[in-house]
């Protein structure tokens, strides 16, 4: 074993209160045992004067955490390296513990048991390093400025000191440290390296004696961090105003404070917190009914409809706002909108805003949390379930509204039954509605009822408009014809008034965009709770699986509490988006966003809402020119399926005809007759889609542009009657819109329920005897009640 080059040795200088704890820290084991013998000599890395020689695994670093290094004094001195075969191999030393047993000596092992070399430094120069260490960084950063030259150093110590440089470049604390300074990401590397230019230039011996004494890690960061902050103000002024005003114009922190007007309000908010079919809409519609004024802001378009006709048919004068439809009824003082169409200008006595919870909901979250924010009314009445109350509460004391909560529970408990279909899609009856979570399955599920059962299906999906989708409710809900089971997606969990007697899960996983994951406690709950609905055919409600291997999961997600929300969705305005485009006046609009994303600032309650769906879109359009930033940005808004490559095509065409000041035209061919396959059927779902994207467009566009409006919304009420007609007749196998989703596997039945899942579950019922399973057992037939 050769001696290697002189290395750094970093020695440890404890004070007597500090001796015991360095100790400890050093060595847990040996010396934490009772038998220890006298510490201070019996091991080669202690010295007797309260110096622990630190081996060279360990940085000052090391002892942040457990210790206040800060009473410590930390001090480097050259020690040999092992040398193997030539190589210096500082790996090759034995790790501590190992040190213990094995290592005779210091010698032994190659360091310098001697302590201090040539680079020795007395204890005058260890309190030199203290004096460094208090020294106002403005002070050192002008002295090295104004320095003509470099002091001489040693070749270790400039090796040492490049190492703590290329440490500092790469520091993440440093780089994020720095944006508070307004020194961006992506700048901090060429700052650093310029400042280690700029220092490798001026410095001075007792900076470098300091720095090199620390080391690479964070201590050396935190000592240069002030120096390389006083650079940057002097060196890069124009990079930092420029980086700075970028952040402002990204700046979505305090959403509150955007709304000045509802906050000069006093505003008393109204929290309905219940579970489904508890009647929280129905109350908040009672004062909505009663106030002079007022707004009712929905998640669907079918429930703003559904509003809109229940209000005006009691007699109060009530106008329709969706993406799609401006229903304007003379006299009328009250609104039912979309919730993204909600107008924070107006004032209102009472508000309504439904299902509050999905303010977390990851794209469309945003226009829920400013609803909430910016609605200028005396009362909001906020219903939902109990997972956003504690955020709401939050932004409450935030904007300084009041908040009243009204506590709910269901009208008549929800029953499951344990017996389940047993797998056999025969067993379902009358009032049964089966949930499946792909268009596929509904389709097959229909099939294989309607071919070995003597009942018909209604179908209600995601894909279809809100009048087929009512028009199918109806069907469903109407005594007198032969349509008795409802096969829905979780399209049916909010919004239509169903006559549903029993929930049947047809499985319970799902294909996110990705992957086939669990359905979410907080769906399951919501789905299932459609069952029994106060006033309908059915007032006491029942869910199930097909299958029994499912029915654990069905407990477990009815039996478990809501999740307590933590953030909120935000999306910049157009106006915010168009200030932080003035610092990027060479990128696309998709790559704005990006950057928008990157820099944005947020409060710890709020997240920044999915904008992949948009990003497409801009992607899109991108080749189209001539179209404004406010243009692009609304565009990019308009409700297309973008996996859809037909309706893509039209509202690149619809975008191409605008830029270029050409009246856009619908240029769609009308189906003459019902679907007679799945692929007719899906083209009628296309076309829908593409009508409605068009109507969107003239209600966010100049109306002028969009001449065609009236005969698209004659089209649209066409195609939604065939669509209507033709699932009725509906009897054939599914094709996918998405030849990329990996299919399900089909037995010879045509239908399979997704596998990969039904391990998961089999695997949690062997741990233990399920609830599910005892009640199967005792051939008990309804079985568990939750309130859920
Ligand atoms: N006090 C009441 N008198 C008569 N009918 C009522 C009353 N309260 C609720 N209902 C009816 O009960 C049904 C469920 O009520 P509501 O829609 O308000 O429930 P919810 O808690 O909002 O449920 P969801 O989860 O569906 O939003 C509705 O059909 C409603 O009209
Ligand atoms: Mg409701």
């Amino acid at each position: 074993m050769a001696r290697g080059p002189a290395r750094n040795l970093l020695y440890l200088y404890s004070s007597r209160d500090n001796f015991t704890k360095v100790r400890a820290f050093l060595f847990p084991n040996r010396f934490h045992r009772a038998d220890s013998p006298n510490p201070s000599n019996s091991h080669p890395f202690l010295t007797p004067d309260s110096k622990f020689c630190i081996p060279p695994q360990f940085s000052p670093s090391h002892f942040t955490q457990s210790l206040n290094y800060r009473c410590l004094n930390f001090q480097r001195h050259p020690f040999s390296t092992l040398v193997e075969n030539g190589t210096p191999n500082l790996n090759s030393a034995p790790a501590l513990e190992s040190e213990v047993t094995e290592v005779d000596s210091i010698s032994d092992i190659g360091l310098d048991e001697n302590g201090p070399g040539n680079d020795n430094l007395e204890p005058e120069k260890r309190l030199n390093f203290a004096q460094i260490d208090s020294r106002d960084p403005v002070e050192i950063y002008k002295e090295l400025r104004d320095a003509s030259k470099s002091d001489k150093q040693s070749r270790s110590d400039w090796d040492l000191l490049i190492e703590v440089f290329r440490g500092f470049a790469k520091s993440g604390w440093a780089s994020n440290q720095a944006l508070a300074v307004y020194i961006g990401a992506s700048f901090f590397p060429t700052a650093a390296h310029k400042f280690r230019n700029f220092f490798f230039k001026k410095c001075k011996i007792d900076i470098v004696k300091y720095l090199v004494f620390l080391g690479p890690g964070i201590e050396a960061e935190k000592f240069l961090f002030p120096i390389f902050v006083e650079f940057c103000l002097e060196e890069f002024p124009d990079e930092i105003k420029r980086f700075r005003s970028m952040v402002e114009s990204a700046d979505l922190t305090k959403p509150h404070t955007w709304f000045p007007f509802a906050r000069a309000m006093k505003r008393k908010i109204v929290y309905h917190c219940g579970p489904t079919n508890s009647g929280k809409t129905y109350n908040a519609l009672q004062r909505f009914m009663e106030a002079k004024k007022g707004i009712y802001c929905s998640p669907l378009r079918l429930l703003a409809m559904e509003v809109f006709d229940k209000v005006n048919a009691l007699g109060v004068y009530c106008s329709l706002l969706t993406g799609q439809e401006k229903k304007f009824v003379p006299f009328s003082s009250h609104v039912a909108c979309t919730v993204e169409m909600v107008s924070v200008d107006e004032l209102y006595e009472v508000a309504v805003i439904d299902e509050i919870q999905m303010m977390a909901d990851p794209s469309r979250g945003y226009a829920w949390t400013r609803a909430l924010l910016g609605l200028k009314a005396d009362e909001i009445h906020l219903c939902g379930d109990p997972s956003v109350l504690n955020i709401v509460r939050k932004i409450c004391s935030e904007t300084g509204d009041e908040l009243v909560q009204q506590r709910y529970d269901r009208f008549k408990p929800l029953v499951v039954e344990a017996k389940t279909l047993l797998g056999d899609l025969k067993n379902v009856k009358s009032g049964d509605c089966i949930v499946a979570f792909s268009r596929r399955e509904i389709f097959e599920v229909k099939l294989a009822i309607e071919k070995y059962t003597k009942h018909r299906c209604c179908v209600i999906y995601g894909a279809l408009p809100p009048e087929t989708r009512r028009q199918q409710a109806n069907l469903f809900n109407d005594d007198n014809n032969e349509y008795d089971i409802l096969v829905a997606s979780d399209a049916v969990g909010m919004g239509l008034n169903l006559h549903i007697r029993r929930v049947v899960f047809y499985s319970l996983s799902k294909y996110n965009g990705d992957k086939t994951v669990p359905v979410p406690a907080s769906q399951v709950k919501q789905i299932a709770g459609r069952a029994g609905r106060r006033g309908s055919r059915y007032p006491e409600g029942l869910t199930t699986t097909l299958h029994l291997e499912d029915l654990d999961y069905l407990i477990e997600c009815l039996k478990k509490s809501f999740d307590e929300v933590k953030k909120v969705g935000l999306f910049p305005f157009f106006e915010q988006v168009e200030l932080f485009a003035g610092q990027f006046p060479d990128v696309t609009f998709a790559q704005l966003l990006e950057k928008f994303a990157e820099n944005c600032r947020l409060d710890g309650s709020y997240f920044l809402c999915h904008h992949h769906h948009i990003k497409k879109i801009a992607n899109m359009l991108e080749e189209v020119q001539g179209l404004s930033l406010e243009d692009r940005f609304n565009f990019c808004f308009a409700p297309v399926n973008i996996r859809d490559p037909k309706a893509m095509y039209h509202l690149l065409r619809f975008a191409s005809s605008y830029a270029h000041k050409l009246p856009v035209n619908i240029a769609m061919g009308m189906p003459k007759c019902t679907a007679r396959n799945d692929s007719e059927l899906l083209d009628l779902e296309t076309k829908h889609q593409v009508l409605s994207m068009y109507l969107w467009l003239s209600n966010h566009f100049e109306g002028e542009k969009f001449p065609y409006v009236k005969k698209v919304e004659a089209m649209a009420v066409d195609i939604a009657e065939l669509l209507g007609e033709s699932l009725t007749k509906a009897n054939w196998k599914p094709e996918s819109r998405n030849p990329g989703k990996p299919r399900q596997q089909e037995n010879e039945g045509g239908y399979e329920r997704p596998r990969s899942l039904i391990k998961l579950y089999e695997q949690k019922r062997q741990e233990g005897f399920s609830a599910g399973q005892k009640l199967e057992k005792n051939n008990a037939h309804l079985a568990l009640i939750y309130s859920t």
